[in-house]
């Protein structure tokens, strides 16, 4: 299928007017979450991926905003037949709290004082994020996420999500990233914010209106950036090579093009991110530990309920495939079903924004393992034989609902009555529901592959399932227009698993 572009796109807002509990036991509030959304949330809600983004990424993850030459900073990954397919699933992605693009964070107006929070700003943690977006996604109607991904800082919050909320995340996605920050990952975040705090802009945080401390901040994100990327890359791309000059200058001005590289990527740092930001990010990411201190990762996943593909990437120094693989053994450790892979590349920890092939290759192959029981709708109205006709209409009218599973006494499913059945019994005069009801309903389990279901729909010309459990108990309806969305010409029947069990 060809990729596309979702477009123009929007950022939108949700602002939370209460105060919430942050974990540092503080209260915090209002708070504005900015964030955009790609595809169609289907009638059900059952096909929304959260995407989480990394440390100084923010809302606009695909598109373009109207005059931008460059899109989103996961565009290789959202859109028409990309990995995260907008053409099936709806794609969310919001603005950590703590940030400076648009959710509130340092830089925001502190409502109590009309000034900028600066240090005032309480410091959040990855559970704090968390607890954001999930006001934001009951916003948008969502009781369960399809998907929850993310790279890096996003891994962590993906992480979060399904350990905070074990029954909201049907699949989690974490890539390049750390169940906890190891000493090296919080010395590299010291370094960095030590840079922003020795600059004497920065003020103790109180710089807005005056000259922000981008010195401070070039030098932290130049340390993070090497960090970002791998000894062989760095070979590959600048070599030894020197900047516009044949021979050494003997002094300390800028000689090699990798030194000219990261003075570019600092200057351009500061021009998109708050000093602030930083420093609170980077100490969210520091006290990042879901083990809480016990060291033991297999408890912290004990009620987690999700199903996971966890991504490393081979040279990521930053984050480790080791970490990955402590995650991916905690999770066994508690039966969770887990897929593991490796993303070969020689970028370094950046690969998960540089390498979309592979990673179309790994997601899309996991996210095939969908069932009718990820995309069911859970709340269906059932009506027992006995009821009446004028009552089944009532409850059909009721819930909007065109199809109704009809239950025996002892809860079995007997039928399947549907809006055009209604019609017929109102013209015929019928007044039982048996009369009408089809009794050979064609069904489906909770284990059914979606592409086993778009066959029976096809095969039987109908448009909604009941779904069984074992003891033929209606569980929930699928739809045809849930099935179809989640089928595209591409989808190839078998189902190949490159994936591993460590
Ligand atoms: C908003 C967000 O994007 S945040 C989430 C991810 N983004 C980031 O991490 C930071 C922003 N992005 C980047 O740094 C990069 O795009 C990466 C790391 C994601 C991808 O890297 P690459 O595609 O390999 O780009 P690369 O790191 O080579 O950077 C290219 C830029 O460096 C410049 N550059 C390359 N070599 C040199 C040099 N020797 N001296 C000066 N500048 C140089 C290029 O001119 C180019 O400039 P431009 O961005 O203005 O076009
Ligand atoms: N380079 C990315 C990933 C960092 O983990 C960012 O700046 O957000």
């Amino acid at each position: 299928m060809k990729q596309g572009s979702v477009g123009i796109v929007e950022t939108k807002n949700h602002k939370i007017n209460r105060k919430i509990k942050l974990e540092s036991g503080k209260k915090f509030g209002p708070i504005n979450i900015s964030y955009e959304t790609y595809g169609n949330l289907n009638e059900e809600k059952t096909n929304a991926i959260l995407i989480c983004h990394p440390l100084t990424a923010d809302a606009h993850a695909a598109g373009y905003h109207p005059g931008d030459t460059k899109p989103g900073w996961w565009d290789n990954m959202i859109g028409p037949g990309k990995t995260f397919d907008t053409e099936k699933y709806y794609i969310i992605c919001s603005n950590v709290l703590g940030g400076c693009k648009g959710t509130t964070g340092p830089p925001s107006t502190n409502p109590e004082t009309g000034k900028p929070y600066g240090t005032d700003f309480p410091v959040v943690t990855i559970k704090d994020m968390v607890k954001v977006q999930k006001k934001l996604t009951e916003n948008l109607g969502i009781k369960k996420l399809l998907a929850v991904a993310g790279g890096s800082l996003g891994g962590m919050q993906a992480l979060q999500w399904t350990v905070t909320y074990p029954n909201k995340v049907k699949y989690c996605i974490p890539i390049a990233t750390t169940a906890k920050s190891s000493p090296q990952q919080i010395a590299f975040n010291e370094v960095g914010r030590r840079a922003i705090m020795s600059d004497p802009n920065w003020n103790n945080g109180n710089y807005y209106n005056k000259k922000p401390p981008k010195n401070g901040l070039a030098l932290a994100r130049m340390v993070g950036h090497i960090t970002y990327l791998s000894d062989e890359s760095m070979k590959k791309k600048f070599g030894r090579k020197l900047r516009n000059k044949k021979e050494f200058t003997y002094d300390f001005d800028i000689n090699f093009e990798v030194e000219s590289y990261l003075k570019y990527k600092g200057k351009t740092f500061v021009e998109r991110f708050d000093a602030n930001s930083y420093l609170y990010l980077t100490r969210a990411v520091d006290y990042f530990d879901l083990t809480n201190g016990e060291n033991e990762l297999t408890n912290a996943f004990k009620n987690v309920k999700t199903k996971f593909l966890v991504i490393a990437i081979t040279s990521d120094w930053l984050y480790p495939p080791y970490q990955s693989k402590e995650i991916v053994r905690a999770l066994e450790a508690n039966d969770i079903e887990v897929s593991y892979s490796e993303l070969r590349s020689t970028y370094g920890h950046d690969a998960f924004l540089l390498e979309p092939g592979q990673m179309k290759h790994l997601i899309t192959s996991f996210l095939r393992k969908i069932t009718v029981n990820d995309v069911m709708e859970e709340t269906t109205p059932i009506i027992n034989k006995k009821t009446s006709i004028k009552q089944a209409s009532k409850t059909m009218m009721k819930n909007n609902s065109t199809h109704l599973p009809v239950i025996t006494q002892n809860g079995k499913i007997a039928g399947i009555i549907t809006a055009w059945d209604i019609a017929k019994a109102v013209s015929e005069d019928l007044k039982e529901l048996e009369d009408v009801m089809t009794n050979n309903v064609v069904t489906a389990n909770p284990n059914e592959s979606i592409r086993s279901v778009i066959n029976k729909i096809k095969k039987h010309n109908i448009s909604a399932l009941p779904v069984v459990d074992k003891k033929q108990k209606v569980i929930g309806t699928i739809s045809s227009d849930v099935i179809s969305q989640l089928i595209t010409k591409d989808t190839p029947t078998p189902e190949t698993d490159n994936q591993t069990n460590l």
